[in-house]
This record gives C-alpha cells, structure tokens and sequence, in this order.
C-alpha cells in the first residue's frame, strides 16, 4: 500500500502533507526497520518511552519542580511495554511511580516483558482490578496518569474496565492529573477515531480522554477522524528513528503557496471561467455564494446561470459576477459549446425536480471540471448508479454525511453500525470505496473532512486541534466550499488538488474570521488568508 514515487513527487508539487499510517502500515513500518539490522524493538520502545516522557515534561513544565507521583496503566501488548520504560526514565527522574499491570505478566509480548522485568528490579507492579483502583482512589498527590493500556493493537472493545474509566474520570474531576495517553487514548481504535463497542455519542463520557496524546513516528488516521480529537486532547508526534514512510492517506496540509498565485499571465481569462447553476428565483442565494467563493479563489471570470424568470433577482444582487439566463437544458448546452467556461458547480439550491437531472447530465456531458454538490446529488438518490455512469474523472462531488447516505447507502451503514472490532471501519475506508465507485473525487464533509481519489489516495482534513474551526458550523458554508473547489477547478487546478485545497483554505478563512461567522464571511476572508500565505 506504498505510493509509487512518481505519484509522490506530483504530490508533493501540490502541498505539504504528512503520511497517517494504519496499524497494519505502522506494523510494516517497524518490521522493516529492524529487518534492516540497525535498529531493535527494545530500541524502539525506549524512544517511544523516552518521547513520552519528554512530550510531558515539555508541555507541562511544572512537572519539572521536585519530586512527583505518578500512576502508569500498563495493557498486555506492546503499549504496555513502553508504559513500563516510561515508569523508570520518570523513576529515575526522582518521582515516586505506582504501576499497575491489564493483563498476565507472564503473556507479556518479548519486549514488554523485558521491560516489565526491568521496572520490577526498581518497584512492583499491581494487578489493575478494581479493588486495586478502589485501594488507590485516595491517593493524593498525583500529577500524572500514563494510559498504556492499549495502542494500535486494540481488536475489541474494552469494555470490562468500566471501572478504570470511572476512576480515570473521577480523578480527572477531584486531584486533576494530567492524562498522558501513550500513542492513543486506550479505547479508541487508531485506524477509525472510533471508540469501539460504544455507540458514538456516547462514548465520550466514559472514555479515557486524555490531555496529551504521544505517538509515535507518525500520526495515526483515528487521531483526526471521528472522535479521535477529543479522546486525544493534544497531539504530539515523536519520532522513533524510523524512515519517513509514505502512505496512502495523508493529512491535507497547507496548499503550496505558488498553486495559489496569480502571477505569470495576466489576462482573466488565463484563470478561468466558472459557471455557478442557481435555481428558480427565490433560491438563488446558495448559487450566489458559491460564486462568490469561486472569484475570491481565483477564477478569473465567474457567471451565475439561472432560469430565465430568475435573472432580474441575481442582477439585483451581482456586480463582478454575470448573470446569464438559460432556456433550461438546451440553453446550458449552447452555452457550454463555448469553451472558455472550464468549471462548473451544480447542486447548491438547484432544487430536487426532474429539471435537476437533466442539468446534470447537461453538465457531465460538456466534461469540464465539474463540482456536484447538494440537490445534485441528492436528485439521484433512487438511482445512484444512473449518476455514476454520467461521471468522469474531472468531477468532485461534495456529500455531507445524509448526501453521502443517499449516493452510497450501503457505506453509510457500514459507518453507523457499531464498531465492535479493530481496526474499525473509517470515514477513509467509506470514502475510499465511494471514489472507486463514482470514478471521481469525493469530498465528505465533516469536522473530519475525508477527500478519496478513484485511485486510491486519500487525505483527511481536520478541522482539529489547533486548527479548529467550530464557527464553520453555519448555514451556506458548504455553499462556499462548492463554490471555492469550482473556482479552483477553472483554474486548472486537477480535481483531488482543487478539493484538498479549499477544504484547507475554508478552514482557514473561518480561522481567520473567527467568532460570528456567517457564509458571507467566508469568501471575503480569503485575501486575508492568501496574504498570510505570502501571495
Ligand atoms: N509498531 C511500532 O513501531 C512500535 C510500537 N510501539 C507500541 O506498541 C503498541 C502496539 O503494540 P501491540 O501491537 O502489542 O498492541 P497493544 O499494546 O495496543 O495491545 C495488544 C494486546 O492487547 C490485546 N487486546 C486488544 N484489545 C483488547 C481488549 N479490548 N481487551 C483486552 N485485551 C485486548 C491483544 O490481544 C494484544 O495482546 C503501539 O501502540 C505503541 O505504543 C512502540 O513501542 C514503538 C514502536
Ligand atoms: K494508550
């Protein structure tokens, strides 16, 4: 599942990005190394201990003054091994540390073994039960709780531990430790963001949340999908001395800068020109978004088509913007014979009547790069795979999780059902398999949005930790972003890039904006974006 480097370099033209690797990628990635002879697994689980450690102290610097408590949750796998490093570097630290052990020591994995033989020549291990828990609930004095129950090897729910999430919580509330998790907060699935065995809203009020969450060598998809960012806390990458790896899903990252530009040729036309479809009159405010966000991306010329009788309204509204009236199909397929409009954005208040499909298939025939969104979609929900025959390789379609369902009903169910095995099925997988489906990019929106290519390659895009954005959550945002992949697309940016680009360019303008948002904002904050950007 390794990129060819051809297909990395072109990647790497276009943005900056990090690969996320599964358990299974993660696994390989640390077979290879120590198949290559420089490096062992008990090298390797220092590093992750040592990381740890030093993640910890580093945010939170207060831990470095005097001699601290600390109470280490080791699991019987791996994470467990590097919970038992992590209790002797804070040993030797001088701090006073009680270690409890999931699990029968004398299963442990080679590694962890050693290393839980090693913690017992300095101090003892516990069994973690909940008389144990209970024995320990009055402890005072400690500053800091390492999760190193379960990592990327959870394969079923941790169910039975009620009780060390109980505790964990409670902790949390009355002598507020600091929750370090090692690699992922026990509980959550590192492939999925899913806690697995818990129905998804509820998860999050009896899971081990942790304040710092420290992986290893590379971040993990579920550290951005689903509820990954909350059971996280904060995320810190460390690295362990392995080679960069390369994958097949990556984390969207800021756009290259020159992508962006306008310098070079000056005429408008070197830009492109979108065509935003609105429906009838009354309607037309999301189509009038999405042109907007279209010219401020870039597009050099952008036209508002509408029905005939919905003219006089855009006019009224629309200045850098044209209005062009369409008789219905025939109008848009004279218009298209001209082959300077080179995107086109469908969906956004085009209304769910028959009129829709025939715009569509209108649309798909002039094989421009061509947006799908909204009522475009949804119009083919009693037939998706008439949509999927019209499709070709310069289109996006840009579902919200109820398009996504209607398009791909079999995928959203995969993704409601319960995830009750590890690795769970992830947003990448239902997406992922969306693509290869419809022949073109899909974009699934989301805090976590999930961008898939027919070929495969997928990047998450998390509106997340630093980079939240919660303000984003307000009527006609998706609009905008419709509006923003159309403009990019006109430009001749190609179809994977034209999405990633403005997932991360939407987020950023609301960033930017910040609290009070509304669509309108979105669009005139992007100068402010590109300026930051050095443009
Ligand atoms: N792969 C790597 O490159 C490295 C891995 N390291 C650590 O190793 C971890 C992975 O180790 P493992 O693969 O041993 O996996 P884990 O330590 O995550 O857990 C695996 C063990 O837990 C059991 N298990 C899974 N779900 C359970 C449940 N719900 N209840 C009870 N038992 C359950 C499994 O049967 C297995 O015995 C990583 O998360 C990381 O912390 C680090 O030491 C550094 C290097
Ligand atoms: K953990």
């Amino acid at each position: 599942m390794i990129t060819s480097h051809t297909k990395e370099a072109k990647l790497n033209r276009s943005f900056s990005h990090a690969p996320l690797l599964t358990a299974t990628e993660m696994r390989a990635a640390e077979q290879a190394a120590m198949a290559g002879g420089g490096v062992t697994g008990l090298d390797l689980m220092e590093r992750a201990g040592a990381g740890v450690v030093a993640a910890a102290l580093a945010e939170w610097p207060d831990l470095e003054e005097g001699a601290q408590r600390a109470v280490v949750l080791c699991g019987p796998g791996n994470n467990g091994g590097d919970g038992f490093v992590i209790a002797r570097l804070l040993h030797a630290r001088g701090w006073r540390v009680d270690v409890f052990l999931l699990g029968d020591a004398e299963r442990l994995p080679p590694d962890a073994r050693h290393n839980f033989l090693r913690w017992q020549e300095i101090g003892q291990v516990d069994p973690l039960t909940d008389d144990a828990l209970d024995r320990f609930a009055g402890a005072e004095g400690v500053a800091l709780v390492v999760d190193a129950l379960f990592g990327t090897g959870l394969t079923r729910p941790f169910l039975d531990l009620g009780a060390v999430r109980g505790r964990l919580a409670a902790w949390q509330a009355a002598a507020q430790p600091r929750i370090v998790a090692v690699d992922v907060p026990s509980g959550l699935c590192s492939d999925s963001g899913r806690y697995l065995g818990h129905d998804d809203s509820a998860a999050l009020d009896t899971a081990i949340k942790a304040d710092l969450t420290v992986s290893f060598h590379s971040a993990k998809p579920g550290h951005y999908l689903a509820q990954g960012p909350e059971g996280c806390g904060k995320l810190v990458v460390c690295d362990i001395g392995l080679d960069r790896a390369e994958a097949p899903t990556w984390l969207a990252q800021a756009p290259l800068a020159g992508r962006l530009s306008k310098a070079g040729p000056s005429h408008k036309y070197a830009h492109g020109h979108a065509v935003v479809l609105s429906g009838p009159p009354g309607k037309g405010g999301a189509a009038r978004l999405a042109a907007r966000g279209a010219l401020r991306v870039g597009a050099g010329l952008v036209t508002v088509g509408c029905p005939l009788r919905a003219v006089a309204e855009h006019a009224g509204r629309l200045d850098a913007i044209m209005v062009h009236g369409l008789d219905g199909t025939a109008g848009l397929a004279e218009m298209l014979e001209d082959m300077r409009y080179t995107g086109l954005c469908l969906g956004p208040g085009l209304g769910l009547g028959p009129a829709t499909g025939e715009l569509v298939r209108t649309a798909l025939a002039a094989r421009r790069g061509t947006v799908l969104d909204a009522d475009a979609l949804s119009r083919f929900q009693r037939d998706p795979a008439v949509l999927f025959g019209m499709l070709h390789e310069a289109c996006v379609l840009t579902p919200h999780m109820g398009e996504f369902a209607r398009l791909f009903p079999d995928l959203a169910e995969q993704l409601r059902a319960e995830a009750t095995r590890g690795p769970a099925f992830s947003k990448v997988d239902a997406c992922r398999a969306a693509a290869a489906r419809a022949g073109c990019v899909v974009l699934l929106k989301g805090r976590d949005t999930v961008i898939a290519a027919p070929d495969g390659q997928v990047a998450i895009h998390a509106a997340a930790y630093e980079r939240a954005a919660p303000w984003l959550a307000t009527a006609g945002a998706g609009d905008v972003l419709a509006g923003m992949i159309c403009g990019l697309l006109a430009r001749g940016v190609d179809p994977l890039g034209a999405a990633v680009t403005a997932a991360w360019l939407h987020v950023e303008a609301a960033r930017s904006y910040g609290p009070g948002l509304i669509a309108e904002d979105l669009p005139e904050a992007l100068p402010r974006v590109f300026r930051g950007m050095g443009l």
